[in-house]
């Protein structure tokens, strides 16, 4: 008896379970049904704006695209794939490395650009 279920899309990435991705979120993001997520803040709306630019470019060295939501002094990323092994869009090892990628971005533009408001000590380790 042969399974009618699909079978997964050779070459495209795994989606990863939910347990998998809480395992393995890069710091500061959140992740559920799907998604993962993180908000910026930022001093100015244009300095969130120009944050939001550096992602877009970050996106297509990457050739994986988040959604950007830029609101005033806040951006908000959130990651997800689209083509998946299981045909469902959902959190792959992609969007962790863009997650992962993201972070350092706004680690290094908080060091060079002086609108951006860098987490409080101690931020960090709250998940
Ligand atoms: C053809 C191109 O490589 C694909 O459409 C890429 C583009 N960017 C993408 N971005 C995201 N988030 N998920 C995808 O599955 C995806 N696929």
């Amino acid at each position: 008896m042969t399974s009618d279920a699909p079978k997964p899309e050779q070459g495209r990435p795994e989606r990863l379970s939910e347990g998998d991705v809480l395992d393995h979120k890069p710091e500061g993001w959140w992740g559920d049904h799907g998604l993962i997520y993180r908000l910026f803040e930022f001093e100015t709306y244009q300095a969130g704006m120009d944050f939001a630019v550096r992602v877009a470019e970050l996106a297509e060295a990457q050739n994986h695209h988040p959604v950007i939501t830029v609101m005033f002094k806040k951006v908000k990323i959130t990651y997800s794939t689209h083509e998946t092994d299981s045909f469902i869009s959902g959190v792959t090892q992609l969007d962790l490395d863009g997650a992962e990628a993201v972070n350092s971005l706004f680690a290094v533009e908080g060091a060079s650009t002086p609108y951006l408001k860098a987490p409080p000590p101690g931020a960090a380790d709250q998940g």
